[in-house]
């Protein structure tokens, strides 16, 4: 069976972070492990509380896996500091774990930080070289080029920018755009741009897509297939988690990480 290894942050809703990470890769049969470095006190209506792990706790997880268990790929979520962010970047290098998806999570979605400011650089100097994928939405793509991101032309100079950070594949996504019938991700590999284009859809149970998206391209990285194929399967995969998203909570509740299956599931069975 192949292997997937979350270095992401708690969400006590179960919604995103390393919850969304490992019922994703579940759903994709790919056997998922979690190093954790951070617990938040999180709910449909926002995060109440962040409490990093120490960068020895990060490293000792990464440790207990790399030196027995090894991993297939690996996805980055919620990293909160520098030190975690170097800590990782140094473990990825010694256990020679080179199919990384880096998704540069900064705010969620009522506001809160999950990355601390000062630790951009550290993101863009350590971590992004040794990325074969990162997967940022709008704003953190901004964060990340310090330019403004409005139009179709603006989406690719930032994506050049990112490869001449040494990102090997960028996928731009396309949830924050102002299109209101369509949600489109941008592929960038170096040479071609590729769009993925899905109906969008109204909903506000959209607490995770981002974690769930990239969980979903590593485990599809997992099992062998190529960036462009990841990317076609992660999106099949999170449309239909948002199209069967679950009305819990009083705010964004979360998209459904079974509904991809059920309806392979469906199809087979019709
Ligand atoms: N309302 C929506 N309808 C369809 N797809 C969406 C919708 N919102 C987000 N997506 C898709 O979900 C994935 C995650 O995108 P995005 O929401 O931008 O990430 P993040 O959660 O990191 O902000 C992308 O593939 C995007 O196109
Ligand atoms: C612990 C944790 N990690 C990441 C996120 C951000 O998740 P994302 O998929 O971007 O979804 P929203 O927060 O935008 O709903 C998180 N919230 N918590």
């Amino acid at each position: 069976m192949k292997m997937a290894l979350t270095i992401a942050g708690s969400d006590s809703g179960g919604g995103a972070g390393i919850q969304a990470d490992l019922k994703t890769f579940q759903e994709l049969e790919v056997f998922g492990m979690s190093a954790l470095t951070a617990v938040t006190a999180q709910n449909t209506l926002g995060v109440h509380g962040v409490y990093p792990m120490t960068a020895e706790v990060v490293i000792e997880q990464m440790k207990a896996i790399g030196e027995d268990m090894g991993t297939d790929a690996v996805k980055t979520g919620m990293l909160f500091n520098a030190e975690i962010i170097e800590a990782v970047s140094v473990n990825l290098t010694k256990y020679h774990w080179d199919n990384v998806v880096v998704d540069p999570v900064m705010i969620a979605k009522g506001g809160a930080s999950l990355l601390q400011m000062e630790a951009i650089s550290a993101m863009q100097k350590f971590l992004l070289p040794l990325a074969k994928v990162v997967t940022p939405n709008i704003p953190e793509a901004e964060v990340l080029t310090g330019m403004s991101i409005r139009t179709a032309e603006d989406k690719r100079e930032a994506a050049k920018k990112l490869h001449a950070l040494g990102v090997q594949n960028i996928v731009l996504k396309g949830g924050h755009d102002e299109n209101p019938s369509e949600s489109i991700d941008l592929l960038f590999d170096g040479k071609e741009f590729y769009t993925f284009t899905s109906k969008r859809i109204p909903t506000k149970n959209t607490h995770g897509t981002g974690c769930t998206f990239s969980a979903a391209i590593t485990a599809e990285l997992a099992k062998g297939a190529d960036v462009y194929q990841a990317v076609i399967k992660a999106k099949d995969f999170i449309q239909a988690a948002i199209e069967d998203g679950i009305a819990i909570g009083q705010g964004h509740g979360p998209t459904n990480h079974g509904a991809y299956r059920k309806r392979i599931m469906e199809m087979v069975q019709s």
